[in-house]
């Protein structure tokens, strides 16, 4: 059975593809079902008004050519507009029964995007692209059939600089990582997805889908429900934020162990815990630790750090933690690690244990494997690698978070939910995410860190 959620490369998409044409179908019948299932979308959202389609040379325009051809089975105006002849079979049939006349320009209500799809091999010529955005403003709905034109589908790369924005992306078959990656996500509008029958992909990767959260069982006491160590170091507010997170992501006993000397304006309901460091995580019930936010970068901190990793406890290692972190201090770890990097963090930590990729997706999965860990690599498109997982796609979650200290929140909230269940880092970090997303939308807009955290309570409705 095919699954929506998963997210194929270019070149996994045409051996799916291959595959079903080794079977029963061929590109032509393939062809038809996609263009068949966006042209349903295209036809709601029309309501009637007249429509445009820009019509490339491969099997993308080949699907413009069926769309086309429907809608106006339909009763719907339709006009096409067709730079370049096209130039497989299957786009020269879909043509053929289309039938009707091309124009060079045309405006209007709607315009249907099916110039490149899957198959864009380098940037558009100035011709094309200016074609592209012209017709984009002629028209008020813009639609884009499997990626809009322009867009590298496996990096989600801009090969222009200049690309019209889109109001739905309509994915064939499978979603591609251009579709849940910056900057190519932020021109696509809504996304949906065409099934045309690409059946499920060994190891493809996968965007996350909204998790069931179970509240705790009626036997639960807060030993059981999992102790968080958060350890604070030279900046304590973090460490307080994340803590008050870390309540808020279901973790039963949240507490602050500090080596410091500072003064700690910790609420009631936190436990702090004031020890030397070489007495930091000494209690055997310690589920999860959480290190970094607020702990400084000076040679004590990463003192505290060394001894935190040695006592080889689950441990999620964000902010100042990622800077510091260096691949001796993870000799002889058996206990999970997360780390929580954002990009310039993920590039830190790249440096340090000698990481370099191609790519942003490429190097998130290599810095997993360099780390032996769960690299949460957090922005606008979060990742979620782990050695033999497949990688995870985040959906968007608001913008507003982009404000100081919501990492401190997601941190605490990640550790939160490792203390919970250990044995399985990466469904952690996911939680972690989706609380966060959703205690976003219910405290936004212009929220703070501090109301991001109240909103945690409410945002568990969503997943109960
Ligand atoms: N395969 C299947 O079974 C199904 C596929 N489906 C659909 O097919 C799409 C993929 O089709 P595709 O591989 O033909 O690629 P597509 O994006 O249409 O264009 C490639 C053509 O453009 C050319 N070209 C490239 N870049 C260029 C540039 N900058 N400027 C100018 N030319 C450029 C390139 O030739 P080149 O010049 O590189 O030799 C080639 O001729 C996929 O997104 C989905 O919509 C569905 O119908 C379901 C069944
Ligand atoms: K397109």
């Amino acid at each position: 059975m095919p699954r929506p959620d998963q997210i194929l490369t270019v070149a996994q998409m045409r051996a799916a593809e291959q595959a079903l044409i080794d079977g029963e179908e061929t590109v032509s019948s393939l062809m038809e079902r996609a263009g068949a299932g966006a042209a349903d979308y295209i036809w709601r959202l029309s309501a009637g008004r007249p429509v445009t389609v820009l019509c490339g040379p491969g099997n993308n325009g080949g699907d413009g050519y069926v769309i086309a051809r429907i809608l106006r089975e339909r009763g719907v105006a339709v006009q096409v507009v067709a730079p370049l002849e096209p130039r497989t079979a299957a786009a020269r049939a879909a043509r053929a029964s289309w039938g009707g006349e091309t124009v060079a320009h045309s405006a209007g209500e709607v315009f249907v995007d099916c110039l490149f799809g899957s198959g864009l091999a380098r940037s558009l010529d100035p011709a094309l692209e200016r074609l592209l955005n012209d017709l984009a403003g002629a028209h008020r709905l813009r639609i884009a059939v499997d990626l809009p034109s322009g867009v590298d589908a496996d990096s989600g790369a801009c090969l222009n600089a200049d690309l019209p924005v889109f109001d739905l992306t309509i994915a064939l078959g499978a979603w591609k990582p251009a579709h849940w990656q910056m900057p190519a996500m932020e021109l696509m509008g809504a996304r949906r997805l065409v099934d045309i029958g690409i059946a499920q992909v060994a190891d493809a990767m996968r965007v996350s889908t909204r998790p069931h959260l179970a509240g705790p069982p009626m036997g639960a006491h807060k030993y059981s429900r999992g102790l968080l160590s958060v350890v604070g170091g030279a900046m304590p507010g973090a460490a307080v934020l994340a803590a008050r997170a870390a309540q808020g992501g279901g973790a039963g006993y949240v507490r602050i162990e500090t080596s410091g000397r500072e003064g700690l304006p910790v609420p009631p309901d936190i436990v702090l815990r004031r020890v030397p460091t070489e007495e930091l995580l000494h209690d055997r019930w310690i589920d999860a630790v959480l290190i970094g936010p607020g702990l400084g970068r000076g040679s004590e901190a990463q003192a505290i750090l060394a001894a935190v990793l040695e006592r080889d406890i689950p441990t999620v290692c964000d902010a100042d933690a990622l800077h510091l972190l260096e691949p001796p201090m993870l000799q002889g770890r058996t206990a999970a690690l997360i780390v929580t990097p954002h990009e310039g963090e993920r590039e830190a930590l790249s440096e340090a244990f000698g990481v370099v990729g191609d790519a942003r997706i490429e190097e998130v999965v290599e810095l997993a494997e360099a780390l032996s860990a769960v690299v949460l690599a957090k922005g606008p498109d979060t990742l979620i690698a782990a050695p033999g997982t497949p990688l995870t796609f985040m959906p968007p979650a608001s913008s507003w978070l982009s404000t100081a200290g919501t990492g401190d929140v997601l941190a605490g909230l990640v550790a939160s939910r490792l203390a919970a269940s250990a044995d399985d880092p990466v469904r952690a970090a996911e939680e972690a995410c989706w609380l966060h997303a959703e205690a976003a939308r219910l405290a936004g807009p212009a929220f703070s860190a501090g109301l991001l955290a109240a909103h945690l309570p409410q945002a568990w409705r969503a997943f109960l």
